[in-house]
């Protein structure tokens, strides 16, 4: 079994269901990511890991344990929210070791705890100062430190860096990255932002409305999205969609033939859908002497890549391609895709087709 359960877990306010029932299973050391827009309920069910609320319906186990009505401080957790949390009026070290402190541990070992833990933070230069005199990168840091100071079975972060500046943001992230390889605690870690879901997690949950859309790792996520909203939640920019209808060879929008691969079209006999969703990820346009027509209707230039959204007989779609791009705004394109790059959803389910 694994360091944590959740089984079948629901969550009603009142008459509303916020969650439909969760079943994810977290492995020793791994590193779990709970990403979906705002309202999906992510941080209510991390709560409820912690123990600061308690599920509808359903369990949750620890370590193999069932904690599902266990006390916060029963259940070997520490958890980081996006409010650091910190005690004013203590310094660092003091914030630090406070937990240990409340229990009871000897002195000498929360020394030898918040030297470990300032050392591995780089915070050893700040021990003596208040939170009020600290940045925010820094009293991030001590609130990892404070965490870490427990060594616990898990580690909850509940959008730990979205009070941070962007530059900030990266920093801490690759440190939280970093942190996670040496100390392989089991993390569960809750953001919206899906580029810390893509970095950090060894596996991501994508939730929508209280339930799990797909559960994979980044890699199965970002290639084999399990319905349209997971492939619209991850990537940047969005995923183009392009609404479609089966013709007598393969796909058709706009009078315009889609290419398909032979197991697409396999896949499309078999699913027996009528619309389907076309979808191609911006990177995989390519700009061409032929293919698909269209006009230049805005250029977005990043440094390394640029974004070009093309007026076409299908919609509007985003390129992403390196470097610059030579045309102008009203310049005739042409765009190419390779059909294995496309992803194919039933228009009217979502769900992954091919
Ligand atoms: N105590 C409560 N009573 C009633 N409704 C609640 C309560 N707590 C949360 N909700 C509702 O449950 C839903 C999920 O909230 P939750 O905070 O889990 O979402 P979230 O995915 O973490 O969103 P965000 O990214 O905005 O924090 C929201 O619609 C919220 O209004």
């Amino acid at each position: 079994m694994g360091a944590l359960s959740i089984r079948n877990v629901k969550k009603s306010f009142g008459s509303v269901d916020i969650l439909k029932g969760i079943d994810i299973e977290v492995e020793a050391g791994e590193f779990l990511i709970l990403v979906g827009p705002s309202g999906c309920g992510k941080s209510t069910l991390l709560n409820m890991i912690a123990g600061l609320d308690t599920p509808t319906q359903g369990s949750i186990h620890i370590a193999d344990r069932d904690v599902t009505y266990a006390l916060p401080k029963d259940r070997d957790i520490a958890m980081v929210f996006q409010s650091y949390a910190l005690y004013p009026n203590m310094n660092v070290a003091q914030n630090i070791a406070f937990g240990l402190e409340m229990r009871n541990v000897p002195k000498p070992q929360r020394e030898e705890a918040i030297q470990r833990v300032s050392k591995m933070l780089q915070i050893g230069h700040l021990l003596d100062r208040k939170p009020g005199q600290l940045s925010g990168g820094q009293r991030q840091r001590v609130a990892m430190g404070r965490a870490l100071a427990r060594n616990p079975a898990l580690f909850l972060f509940d959008e730990p860096l979205s009070n941070l500046d962007a530059k900030l943001r990266v920093e801490m992230r690759a440190e939280i990255k970093l942190l996670h390889q040496r100390t392989r605690t089991t993390t569960v870690y809750v953001t919206h932002d899906q580029v810390e879901a893509m970095t950090l997690g060894d596996r991501i949950a994508v939730m929508r409305e209280g339930v799990v859309q797909q559960l994979g790792t980044p890699d199965d996520i970002y290639s084999r999205p399990a319905t349209r909203f997971v492939a619209e939640f991850i990537g940047s920019p969005a995923m183009n969609m392009v609404g479609s209808q089966r013709a007598a060879n393969g796909l058709q929008a706009a009078g315009y033939d889609l290419a398909l691969t032979a197991e697409q079209q396999g896949a499309l006999n078999a699913a027996n859908a009528a619309e389907v969703t076309y979808g191609l990820r911006p990177e995989s346009l390519a700009f061409s002497d032929a293919g698909l027509p269209g006009t230049l209707a805005m250029i977005e230039p990043t440094g390394p890549e640029t974004y070009a959204l093309v007026d076409t007989a299908v919609g509007q779609l985003t390129a992403r391609v390196p470097g610059k791009v030579n045309q102008g705004v009203g310049d005739r394109v042409f765009l190419r895709w390779s059909a294995a790059d496309a992803h194919l959803f039933d228009a009217k389910s979502e769900k992954r087709v091919a």
